[in-house]
């Protein structure tokens, strides 16, 4: 061990293990715990050179000693009462000065709260994202930092340096106080679902629609990652259908359960949006489409009592072309949303969020990383109070796109082919440009039986309209 540690690290599971070794990687001496020590002795024991700047602590008592202050402490531990037992197990041990941070994936009501509690309370606090995965903690995540500006002075050049790079742009800024970080966070992982939701929608097309099969829908995937939808997920897509399961020589999709999990982050954004009154319904559609495929008993009783779905397609229905445009299309109108959501957090809450700052931080690390989310950033800098959908850019991509996107959520609903997020971004931006909409009938029926008054079209406002009167 060269240098004194001041930088320790609870958790070594996936990603407590790989940001560690990142660190130290980057020349950071760090001292680690792990509540289950042997994990601690076996990190050690493969940490290979990079052991000389690890040192692993028994005891929180432990690993507080072997640090110099004032000290900074990365909680890498499950998200909700854990974090809040670390803390309260290591607050006592701390000296004024010392910071602790928390990267998991916290809800940032929870942030927001621990920041308050540490005010006084003898321990500074942050709450941090981190996205990348395993790979991305190892090699560069994308960082999405909030607390103070006098924290990130302290640890802002180590999480730069360990984070992904873009144009060696590091890929880590401090996005505002309190839980502003860990709420990018959620959206992140929001828009996340949004994505995985729209590729799985134009893989079932592909799939039960047209009848291909997951090589041939791999290789659509892989050409598609060489244009405008270039990203880590269409990426990984292409390479999950391609690998072949070693026990059947199936390929590896059509072995695995339909039955998608999740932690909480995705509904945790639906949540926060409603409670901002922002609506984001692709992200909605995302999450919900997580909710029915964990109901699989109550999907195979709907096929038998209704006739199952989807039905084939008629061939050549739809040509790839047509699918890639509706990819680009909801993408663009799910991102859109995610950022009006973030615009209004940031007025909510008085966070001033930068929001080209985050599409540029998301640029590389980060599991939603693509090619659009560069001209997204150059957007926002051009205009950061705009809607995306009104950016040049990309109203001009959805003037192009929104024939095929039509064509596909129609052809879908025609085989009963499930396509909530797409049909979701469709209803959107179909009602993002009507006029006149149907409101009035709403504000009609509000006041027929409630008395809620309403508003003519010529600005009078009316408290009761002649309902009944003839
Ligand atoms: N996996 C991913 O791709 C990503 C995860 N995250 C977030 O990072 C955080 C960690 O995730 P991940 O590394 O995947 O989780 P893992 O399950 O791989 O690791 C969890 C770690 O927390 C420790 N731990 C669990 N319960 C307790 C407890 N009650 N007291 C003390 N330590 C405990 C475990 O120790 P032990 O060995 O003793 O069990 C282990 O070191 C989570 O908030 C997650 O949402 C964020 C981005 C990406
Ligand atoms: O934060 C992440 C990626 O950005 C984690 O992988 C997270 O677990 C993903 O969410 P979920 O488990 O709900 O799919």
């Amino acid at each position: 061990m060269d240098k004194a540690p001041w930088i320790g690290l609870i958790g070594l599971g996936t990603m407590g293990a790989a940001l560690a070794l990142n660190m130290a990687e980057k020349g950071w001496p760090v001292a680690v715990h792990n509540r289950t020590e042997s994990v601690t002795q076996q990190f050690l024991k493969t940490a290979g050179p990079l052991a000389s700047k690890l040192t692993g602590a028994p005891t929180l008592q432990a690993l507080v000693d072997a640090l110099t202050p004032p000290r900074a402490i990365i909680l890498m531990v499950p998200a909700g009462e854990v974090v809040d037992q670390q803390i309260a197990a290591l607050a006592p041990l701390l000296d004024p000065g010392d910071l602790i941070i928390d990267a998991g994936n916290a809800n940032y009501l929870d942030t927001e709260r621990r920041f308050h509690d540490s005010r006084g309370a003898g321990y500074d606090f942050m709450g941090i994202g981190v996205s990348g995965g395993e790979e991305g903690a190892r090699h560069g995540p994308s960082i999405m930092a909030g607390g103070e500006a006098r924290q990130w002075q302290r640890v802002g050049p180590l999480l730069r340096s360990i984070a992904a790079r873009f144009q060696d742009e590091p890929c880590a800024a401090l996005l505002g106080p309190g839980g502003a970080g860990h709420f990018v966070k959620m959206v992140h992982n929001g828009i996340e679902y949004a994505d995985m939701q729209m590729i799985a929608e134009t893989y079932a097309i592909m799939r039960d629609g047209l009848g291909l099969d997951a090589p041939r829908i791999a290789d659509i995937f892989a050409g598609w990652n060489g244009g405008p939808l270039e990203s880590y997920l269409i990426e990984i897509s292409a390479e999950v259908l391609r690998a072949v399961d070693p026990l059947t020589g199936q390929p590896m999709p059509d072995v695995i359960l339909d039955v998608a999990g999740q932690k909480g982050t995705g509904r945790w954004t639906a949540i926060e949006a409603q409670k901002l009154g922002v609506a984001i319904p692709v992200i909605e559609a995302a999450v919900a489409a997580r909710n029915i495929s964990a109901r699989p008993e109550a999907r195979a009783r709907g096929a038998q009592t209704f006739g199952a779905l989807p039905q084939r397609l008629p061939p050549d229905a739809l040509p790839a072309a047509d699918l890639e445009q509706a990819l680009i299309a909801g993408k663009i109108l799910c991102y859109a949303q995610g950022f009006e959501m973030m615009t209004a957090s940031s007025t909510e809450f008085g966070w001033n969020l930068p929001l080209p700052v985050i599409a540029e931080i998301w640029r590389a690390g980060c599991i939603i990383r693509s090619a659009m989310l560069n001209d997204m950033a150059e957007a926002l800098r051009n205009s950061p109070d705009d809607d995306l959908i009104f950016a040049p850019f990309f109203s001009a991509k959805l003037i192009h796109a929104e024939p095929a996107l039509r064509r596909v959520v129609a052809a879908a609903m025609q085989a009963g082919i499930a396509v909530p997020a797409l049909s979701a971004g469709l209803s959107w931006f179909d009602a993002m440009r009507t006029p006149r909409g149907s409101a009035n009938l709403i504000q009609a029926q509000r006041d027929f039986f409630g008395a809620h008054g309403f508003v003519r079209i010529d600005g009078q406002d009316v408290p009761h309209g002649p309902w009944g009167a003839g």
